[in-house]
């Protein structure tokens, strides 16, 4: 049997303040996550989302169990991921073109004609085809959004983690960013887990949801998506929709399950 894309095996993440005290940020997280399946994780502020995105990453190591990435151990940052983060941390003294090729040039010292080539499809792909050699600061926030997802594209990772990656842009752009995602997605299908705290952004995007309880974060329930896709404006009308978002609001804001 092939393994999964992801897997969290048992899961346990403590930190150790300055001051010395414990906190545990995940406890017994154990999940899988199957290939070019898209995967929102969503739950309370501190319960731990970032730090289970930068486990898989490999930028920081579990105190206890194991992420695996198609069946080996992650212990280091890898290329087949990207990763796209809440702000867009873009390099103002590149072009758009220049950011979005920054990762090659950033591996292995030098970006050729054919991934410029590349990055300008990727542009593209995201609706920036004419604004290449734009300044960054001439680019919207929705725009720069796109810039880092391009970005991130660029050595065609098999894995797209996504840290609220919307959450600082207006509710207009949002939801515009969500479709465009959607569209990229289905263009250039990938294994995602998107960490979000909106309820409806969750819905939307997501095949499952994997519902955390606040901190110590654990895995409160896991609930398909039966929506089908392509998903559009329509979808936030279905009334599985709204039944959906009802019942994760309230498993939210219940207690949380006992230890
Ligand atoms: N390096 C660290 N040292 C100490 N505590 C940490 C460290 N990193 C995270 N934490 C703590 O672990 C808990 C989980 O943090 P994390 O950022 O993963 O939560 P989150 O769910 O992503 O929160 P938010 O939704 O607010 O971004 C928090 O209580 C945080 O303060």
């Amino acid at each position: 049997m092939t393994p999964p894309v992801i897997r969290f095996d048992d899961l346990g993440q403590v930190f150790r303040t300055e001051a010395g005290r414990a906190v545990t940020a995940l406890d017994r997280v154990s999940f899988d996550i199957g290939r070019h399946e898209f995967v929102a994780v969503l739950g309370p502020s501190g319960c731990g989302k970032s730090t289970l995105l930068r486990l898989i990453a490999g930028l920081i190591a579990p105190t206890r169990g194991a992420v695996e990435i198609y069946g080996m151990r992650v212990t280091e940052p890898r290329d087949e991921i990207g990763i796209v983060f809440q702000r867009p941390t873009l390099l103002p003294w590149f072009d758009v073109l220049g950011n979005v090729t920054f990762p090659m040039r950033h591996k292995y010292g030098r970006v050729t004609e054919v991934e410029r080539a590349r990055a300008r499809d990727l542009l593209a792909l995201v609706d920036l085809a004419d604004f290449a050699d734009k300044r960054i600061d001439e680019l919207s926030g929705g725009m720069q959004q796109r810039v880092a997802i391009a970005r991130a594209l660029l050595l065609d990772p098999d894995i797209l983690l996504m840290d609220e990656p919307f959450s600082a842009l207006d509710a207009l752009t949002r939801d515009e960013m969500s479709f465009e995602l959607l569209r990229i997605w289905s263009d250039r299908p990938k294994t995602v887990l998107f960490i979000t705290h909106s309820i409806p952004e969750a819905v939307l995007l997501a095949d499952r949801i994997v519902v955390m309880t606040p901190r110590p974060g654990r895995v409160r329930e896991i609930l398909d998506v039966p929506l089908p896709r392509p998903r559009s404006m329509a979808t936030l009308t279905d009334p599985t929709f709204h039944a959906l978002a009802d019942h994760i609001r309230g498993s939210l804001f219940s207690r949380p399950a006992a230890a």
